[in-house]
């Protein structure tokens, strides 16, 4: 076949020279736009020396100024000599062998790195066949990531720390530990982690740059000792991004994933079994993978258009590979992490290389989900999707609190919509912008303003038996709901000394010999009761006496509170108590309980 191809060059040249594009269906579809959270391009890689020496022509070709590509095969054919096979692909940005890396960044990765420092996640991927320019295009990438990083204009201090991890099949290696072995596992509260992966605080761009060539020299060693391509495995850089000034909101996360070939180039057919198998696996994460992007895309294409999750049939299944089990977060629909994704599939435009170049483009199509042009949606007071950003405002003014919080700097122009994607970090930084707020009262708003979204997801309908029973739905979630606020009406008019009973939170400060129970910023507690009121023998934590203080004024026996592994989670530990006397009290803290986790959450 490849004779074949050199032998006919001349003749598809002038094939391909005289060939009128055809309308793309897909440019002519104006009913929608992609999806701006998961953008996807291609690359077409330059023809390489020894592609041009042996006489191969170029088989793909970027239509100028649009976002479609041509691809040209040469069939043979019996009565009228070879024949060109065109097709064409559409995707969101096309790069074309000129193409930069710098430009690639600048267009499309760019806006990854502020999105993860203010706490967003941010995911890229590379695909593409064996040698069509995955590694150096993410490679080049980290570096401009790093770059910015380390010495970019981005405001705040962050801390950062690097991992980086290949998997091959089902097994996964710490490319930053001499390629030891490490576990994907989700722990009991499914979340994914890499366990026995080093974490790297990188505190200089020459670290930073430093660990990414370490991690592509072990890779590209160990591919060469089984002599083998670093294209049978998936690389994943990750970059965790800490705020250490709201240090209660999760981190921000770069994933950097240069996935393994999808298929073996030209010389597939020499393959053993092993090769075969391992070809199958990377195959089936692919494939995963492919219904991840488009699962989560479509999710996000139903809230966008209709303010909810309706369809049942987005499914999302990350457990079924290791690949996305790590990733498990990029694709969660339920997960209130706000992602943006970009897909860079990568393309050998060699015309002996046009078949394995038109899956890839493809599959990229396929992961190309279009979202309904935006139908202004009816305004539903319930459901923060369906807000403008005066309904939200007008929101925010009547339910964040005293003191408000400011609507203007909150959310200066956004819609209920965008709110929802703006990372939580970023949400509560903007919060504390308005003077007075603590840190106690964001948090607890922004957990408010995203389970108003959830309940509208879940439709918190009134079961059918209560239905039946006439009662309010309103009055439904209130019963449902259990908070600490003193149900006693007009009651936050009174000092809170003058409240106090069993199953107020209070926030306090700790004394030196309460060292076990002193949560870095979080002393808050539960009241039990009088420290008088338990028996001569009872002892508090730290084994002292409960009834036997030195202190002055009144002394309560209160559980201590401690934040849970969930962010923004607390667990009240009633078997873990302690006095406090007044005096060491700062104020009563409103909590709630959540039947759904079984955890506390901060309220206002
Ligand atoms: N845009 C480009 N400009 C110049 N050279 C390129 C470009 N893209 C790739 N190359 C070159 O093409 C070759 C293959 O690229 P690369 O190793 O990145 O491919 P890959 O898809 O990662 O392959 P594998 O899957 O085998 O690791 C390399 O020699 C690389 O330098």
């Amino acid at each position: 076949m490849e004779q074949f191809l050199i032998e006919n060059a001349d003749h598809y040249n002038k094939l391909v020279a005289a060939y009128k594009p055809q309308l793309s269906k897909k440019t002519g579809d104006d009913t929608g736009v992609g999806n701006p959270d998961i953008i996807v391009s291609t690359r077409i890689r330059p023809m390489l020396e020894d592609e041009t020496a042996q006489g191969f022509p170029s088989g793909v070709f970027p239509r100028k100024s649009t976002n479609v590509v041509d691809l040209h095969e040469l069939r043979k054919a019996i009565r009228w000599g070879p024949s060109l096979n065109s097709s064409n692909f559409t995707v969101d940005y096309v790069f074309g062998s000129e193409s930069t890396t710098a430009e690639i960044y600048d267009q499309l990765v760019q806006p990854l790195v502020p999105w993860a420092w203010g706490g967003g996640v941010g995911t890229l991927f590379a695909y593409g066949q064996t040698g069509s320019g995955k590694t150096f295009t993410v490679s080049g990438l980290e570096r401009h990531i790093a770059e910015t990083l380390m010495s970019g204009p981005l405001e705040g201090d962050r801390k950062i720390n690097v991992c980086i991890i290949e998997l091959a099949g089902q097994t996964a290696f710490d490319l930053l530990n001499a390629r030891k072995q490490i576990s994907i596992l989700e722990d009991s509260f499914g979340t994914s982690q890499m366990a026995g992966a080093l974490e790297h605080a990188v505190t200089s761009l020459d670290a930073f740059l430093e660990l990414i060539n370490t991690a592509a020299s072990l890779r590209h060693t160990a591919a060469t000792q089984k002599n083998d391509t670093s294209s049978r495995s998936h690389a994943i850089c990750r970059i965790r991004i800490e705020n250490p000034s709201v240090p209660s909101a999760e981190d921000g996360m770069l994933y950097l994933v240069d996935l393994a070939g999808s298929e073996a180039a030209r010389d597939r057919s020499a393959h053993d079994t092993a090769r075969m198998k391992e070809a199958r696996e990377i195959n089936t994460s692919l494939s995963v993978l492919k219904d991840c992007i488009r699962g989560r895309a479509m999710v996000d294409a139903d809230i966008q258009a209709t303010g909810k999750s309706t369809k049942k049939a987005a499914y999302v299944p990350f457990r079924q590979s290791t690949l996305t089990k790590t990733l498990k977060h990029v694709f969660e629909p339920a997960g209130a992490r706000s992602c943006k994704t970009v897909v860079v599939a990568c393309v050998n435009p060699c015309l002996a290389d046009v078949g394995a170049s038109k899956n890839t483009l493809r599959y990229a199509e396929m992961l190309r989900v279009v979202v309904p042009k935006a139908k202004t949606l009816e305004y539903n007071p319930g459901v923060p999707a369906t807000w403008n950003n005066e309904q939200l405002r007008a929101w925010i003014d009547a339910n964040s609190g005293q003191p408000p919080i400011s609507s203007a700097l909150l959310a200066p122009t956004e819609s209920g919509p965008q709110l929802l994607r703006l990372p939580i970090p970023t949400f509560l930084s903007r919060c504390l912008q308005t003077p007075s707020i603590t840190p106690e009262q964001a948090q607890a708003f922004q957990i408010k303003f995203w389970k108003t979204h959830v309940d509208a997801q879940t439709q918190s309908r009134p079961t059918a038996e209560e239905a039946d029973l006439g009662l309010d739905p309103e009055i439904v979630r209130q019963a449902r709901l259990s908070c600490s606020a003193d149900p006693e009406e007009g009651s936050s008019a009174v000092p809170f000394m003058e409240r106090i009973r069993p199953g107020m939170v209070v926030s306090y400060t700790t004394r030196d010999y309460f060292l076990g129970c002193n949560w870095k910023g979080t002393n808050f507690g539960m009241i039990m009761c009088p420290a008088e009121a338990v028996g001569e023998r009872v002892c508090d934590l730290m084994g002292q006496k409960v009834r036997k203080g030195n202190e002055e004024g009144r002394r309560w026996l209160v559980a201590v509170i401690t934040p849970a592994i969930l962010p923004g989670a607390y667990l009240v530990n009633v078997w873990k108590q302690i006095v406090v006397v007044e005096e060491q009290m700062q104020g009563e803290i409103l909590m709630e309980y959540d039947e759904a986790t079984r955890y506390y959450y901060l309220t206002v």
